[in-house]
């Protein structure tokens, strides 16, 4: 469990994270989401005592980070994957983390095993892809045995084999009861991967949700129909008080009705459908919807379009 108070971190004038009060919960993967600059690396940087916070606190399993003894073996983190001594191998880059922290040098090999990298284990960490790259980084962030575990876009740069695989390892590690919490800009990835979102915009909390409601709150949801008897249906949808919006290819899109009630309604009146699904938003919709008054910095179109977007401070005329 991770507990945040009223968590503040101020950069000079910049208020980077804004009184953040939010718990992480263990069993179950916890989605960061916020808009690029809104506060999430600061704010795991806290929790990981990297940062020192303005104001308010963070505890892990009810302790500040530095009560903690053998603080790997409590919280283990990918931040930036870069950050292996890339001359040392990848054998020994997690040797010298295990020896510094206490932790048997078993648990080194227990690790590579468990993120695939046995094979190359005696290779130094500069040659190895990115892919290679992050899987050592996240084998040094389990080194510890965790209960408790952070990843700073995990997925960043990895190809459709090493996201799945990193998807699978959260579901793992969060089924065997462990706290993970993990930031993404892939909506479509933290879709299939979390349970729980914490959104934040500008360093303030805008949501602690689960996935479902935050979908279900954010986005609308429609039925989508496609009829060769479109004007007919239209005519029979407008008798009911429901009205159909023309979304271009025959397609017609009604709000505040179910697919089992237009799909009663046609058999009523004899009208052959061709398409009849329910709609609903993505996470990606939803999220552009929730933090669009939080967006530090917005792309506007030049006089003649054919630009570069240019970027401007929301505050300043964007
Ligand atoms: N060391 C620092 N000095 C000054 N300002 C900083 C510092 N670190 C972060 N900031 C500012 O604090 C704000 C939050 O930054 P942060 O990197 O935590 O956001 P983020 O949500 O992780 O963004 P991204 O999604 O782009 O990685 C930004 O406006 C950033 O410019």
């Amino acid at each position: 469990m991770i507990e945040l108070e009223g968590l503040t971190k101020r950069f000079g004038a910049k208020v980077a994270v804004d009184h953040l009060s939010f718990q992480v919960r263990p069993g179950m993967v916890t989605g960061f989401l916020g808009p690029n600059g809104a506060g999430k690396s600061t704010t795991m940087r806290m929790m990981l005592d990297l940062d020192n916070p303005t104001s308010g606190s963070v505890r892990i399993d009810g302790k500040h980070y530095r009560e903690l003894q053998d603080p790997l073996k409590y919280i283990g983190a990918l931040l930036d994957a870069k950050a292996m001594h890339g001359g040392r191998s990848a054998y020994n880059n997690l040797l010298c983390l295990a020896q510094a922290n206490r932790i048997p040098e078993k648990r080194v090999s227990e690790v590579l095993d468990l993120v695939g990298l046995t094979a190359v284990a005696r290779k130094k960490s500069k040659g190895f892809s990115l892919g290679m790259g992050q899987r050592l980084g996240i084998a040094s962030a389990l080194l510890g045995d965790p209960r408790v575990l952070l990843f700073d876009e995990p997925v960043n740069g990895l190809d459709p084999e090493g996201i799945h695989w990193i998807r699978n390892l959260m579901k793992l590690l969060a089924s065997e009861g462990r706290t993970i919490f993990v930031s993404s800009h892939l909506m479509s990835e933290m879709a299939l991967t979390a349970d729980h979102l914490i959104v934040i915009g500008q360093g303030k909390l805008l949501a602690d949700t689960s996935m479902a409601d935050f979908i279900h709150q954010n986005s609308r949801s429609y039925v989508r129909l496609r009829s060769p008897q479109q004007e007919r249906l239209r005519d029979v949808l407008h008798e009911q008080g429901l009205a159909a919006i023309e979304s271009g290819n025959g397609t017609l899109e009604i709000d505040g009705a179910t697919t089992e009630q237009i799909g009663e309604l046609a058999a009523q009146h004899r009208i052959v459908l061709h398409e009849l699904s329910a709609q609903r938003a993505s996470l990606e919709e939803a999220f552009m919807q929730m933090t669009a008054g939080a967006v530090e910095y917005h792309a506007h179109s030049t006089e003649t379009g054919t630009s570069a977007p240019q970027w401007a401070p929301r505050n300043e005329g964007a």
